[in-house]
């Protein structure tokens, strides 16, 4: 016996949240679970507005049609691939649940994602145990500001390594602005830049006018897009719970790894649940590289599995609203 259940969450965010372009005042998504013959697993299905191309509403309505099937027995994998990636992702961590296939040791790494005021992340970040790496955001406020900030950090704390991110905000002459403004001193020590120009061929351009390496993001979700070993170009950031299924997640970072670029696993701003699938995923595919999961810090609560040594309040199943499934 086979049975499906989906259960809508709306989880505040902390005051002030932009990702992309975009404010977020809450993170909406569905948990889905999964029973068979006394088994359970469980998944979530978030599309982050501003970065995920289905709406909510279209989520849920590929997710109830696809479970329906599935409690019949009549739903395929070739299904489940072809539904949007959000929900091919949660359905498919629950399936994974539900067989072992997603292997439950994980060391909750992460690299801290620097918000809010630069002198409060320098002290943070110079009481952090180990190999120094954070992320940052540039690309929200004049070049000349962003490379003061980096510069501050980077000859602040001289062992710290930068994981710089823009959004593709940037032209490629602000992009290279930039770059002028960053001391020479401290550019080896940027491990990369994500998507630094709205238009990738500026992005490559700014590669290999500056040297700074970049990482690919949001430009790989795109339709259309191809992965080069392009020189330049260091490291391919996998969001898991925005790309699709574990099977796809899977041969994504096959793929990139043949081309020698490096992939790092890197939250969908999902809740704490996912992100800690997340967090076993990463040390199951990617072991050699911390994921960037640090963003339960945007969020005012957890959700029904905690992340370990976050001290958000935990919302329980009865906090869920449960979602009426297809007949
Ligand atoms: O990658 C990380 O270290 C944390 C996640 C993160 O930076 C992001 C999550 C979602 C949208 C963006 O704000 C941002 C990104 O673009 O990588
Ligand atoms: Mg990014």
């Amino acid at each position: 016996m086979s049975r499906a259940s989906l259960y809508r969450y709306r989880l505040p965010m902390q005051p002030g949240v932009v990702l992309g372009d975009q404010r977020l005042a809450r993170r909406e998504g569905w948990v889905v679970v999964l029973e068979v013959s006394g088994r359970s697993g469980e998944g979530e299905i978030a599309p982050l507005p501003g970065f995920s191309r289905e709406s909510l509403a279209e989520a849920v309505t590929a997710a109830r049609d696809w479970l329906a099937r599935w409690t019949l027995g009549k739903a395929s994998e070739a299904q489940l691939a072809a539904a949007p990636p959000s929900v091919g992702f949660g359905i498919s961590c629950a399936l994974a649940e539900l067989d072992d296939g997603l292997p439950a040791q994980a060391d909750y790494r992460s690299v801290p994602l620097c918000t809010g005021d630069p002198d409060e992340a320098l002290v943070h970040l110079a009481g952090l145990p180990g190999q120094k790496v954070a992320k940052l955001k540039v690309g929200m406020y004049e070049a000349v500001r962003d490379s003061l900030t980096v510069n501050m950090l980077l000859s602040g704390l001289p062992d710290l390594r930068l994981r710089l991110d823009a959004n593709r905000r940037w032209t490629r002459e602000r992009a290279l602005q930039f770059a002028r403004y960053l001391a020479p001193d401290c550019l080896s020590r940027i491990d990369f830049l994500e998507e630094p120009c709205a238009r990738t061929a500026d992005s490559l351009a700014f590669a290999a006018q500056t040297g700074i390496p970049i990482a690919w993001d949001e430009s790989a979700r795109e339709p259309g897009f191809t992965l080069r070993s392009d020189p330049g170009v260091a490291a391919l950031v996998v969001k898991p719970g925005l790309t699709g299924t574990l099977a796809y997640c899977r041969q994504t970072l096959d793929h990139a790894r043949q081309l020698g670029v490096t992939t790092v696993i890197s939250s969908g701003v999902e809740s704490s649940l996912a992100l800690t699938q997340l967090s076993r995923l990463a040390h199951w595919l990617t072991p050699a590289v911390t994921p960037g999961l640090d963003t339960l810090s945007l969020m005012q609560a957890q959700l029904v599995r905690p992340w370990p040594g976050c001290d958000l309040p935990l919302w329980s199943w009865e906090q869920l609203e449960p979602v009426e499934m297809m007949p």
